[in-house]
């Protein structure tokens, strides 16, 4: 991939707050139509990293490229074909549901159709609802709706679920789906490592500022990373644990050895979450880590 084929494009990026690099050297490309997670420790430089791509913050290195586009030099033709759900969008709230859809449908080319949208992000209910009336969780969703009314190419997701219950996650995942359906190339910001691993196509780890792996969803980390542990208890009360492509036959064997059932078996696929964490450890400076675990 080129950086003219990409949807984002960067090499080089560098971001110092006085003498602390928040990036220090991210090269990336996304393509178009992809679900990218970017994942990383508190204070890695995610949201430093997206804010550049987003145009709200000045690079001090390297090369970006958004839709083709500078974002330092983004102009409102640019920004129409953007999409961003913030961390907090801090809308305060005199307004209903609908109303607010409506004003920022009318700065967009093409805005997708306010129902619709609403009904996409589960507020039917609530759509002559003021939105300083809404619990926490319903607030997230106006965000999320606003973010996709002008029916971005490029969507920037950063910590989309945050206070949402588990059944309105499902449903979010689903609408991210079905953008993701319609072509939607989606940037996704986000702690839930199951969220990651639903929505993905690819992922990129970011500590200490740099991105220290980028790759599949089912192939970051490596395929180390991923060999099933089996556990159980042996005859004289040791715990025991073996790393296997074949934990079928290591149980079995184990249950012959025994002569019945272990005690304590269990066979662990190590999910995103624990290759992630084992990634974080292993690359991270020590504050970092030591955030990252506080
Ligand atoms: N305006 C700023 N001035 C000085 N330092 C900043 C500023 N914004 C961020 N930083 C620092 O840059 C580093 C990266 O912050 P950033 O917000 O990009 O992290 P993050 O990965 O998005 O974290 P989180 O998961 O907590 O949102 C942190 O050490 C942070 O303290």
């Amino acid at each position: 991939m080129t950086g003219t084929d990409a949807a984002v494009h960067i090499r080089g990026l560098r971001k110092l707050y006085g003498t602390v690099a928040a990036v220090d050297g991210i090269d990336l490309d996304i393509a178009h139509g992809e679900t990218f997670a970017l994942l990383g420790p508190n204070g890695a430089g995610k949201s430093t990293t997206v804010e550049i791509l987003e145009g709200y913050r000045v690079r001090t290195e390297g090369e970006v490229s958004v839709l083709g586009v500078d974002p330092a030099r983004g102009g409102l033709d640019w920004k129409s074909r953007i999409g961003i759900v913030l961390q907090s969008t801090g809308e305060t709230g005199l307004l209903t549901v609908t109303e607010i859809l409506r004003n920022f449908a009318s700065l967009y080319p093409n805005p997708r159709d306010i129902d619709e949208v609403i009904a996409a992000v589960g507020l039917e209910a609530k759509a002559k609802t003021r939105i300083a009336k809404l619990s926490g969780g319903q607030q997230r969703r106006v965000d999320v709706a606003l973010g996709i009314v002008g029916r971005p190419e490029l969507l920037f997701l950063d910590e989309p679920t945050t206070g949402f219950d588990p059944e309105a996650r499902r449903q979010f995942w689903q609408l991210i789906r079905s953008l993701k359906a319609d072509g939607t190339t989606i940037v996704l910001t986000t702690h839930y490592l199951d969220e990651a691993a639903q929505l993905a196509d690819r992922a990129g780890v970011i500590a200490g500022g740099r991105l220290v792996d980028v790759g599949g969803i089912h192939e970051i980390g490596g395929a180390e990373a991923r060999v099933p542990i089996v556990r159980w208890v042996d005859a004289g009360g040791a715990p025991r644990e073996v790393r296997t492509e074949e934990p079928g036959l290591v149980v079995a064997s184990v249950v012959a050895e025994l002569g019945g059932e272990p005690a304590g078996l269990e066979v662990i696929r190590p999910t995103l979450e624990d290759i992630y964490l084992q990634l974080v450890r292993n690359t991270a400076p020590a504050a970092t880590t030591e955030e990252a675990f506080a």
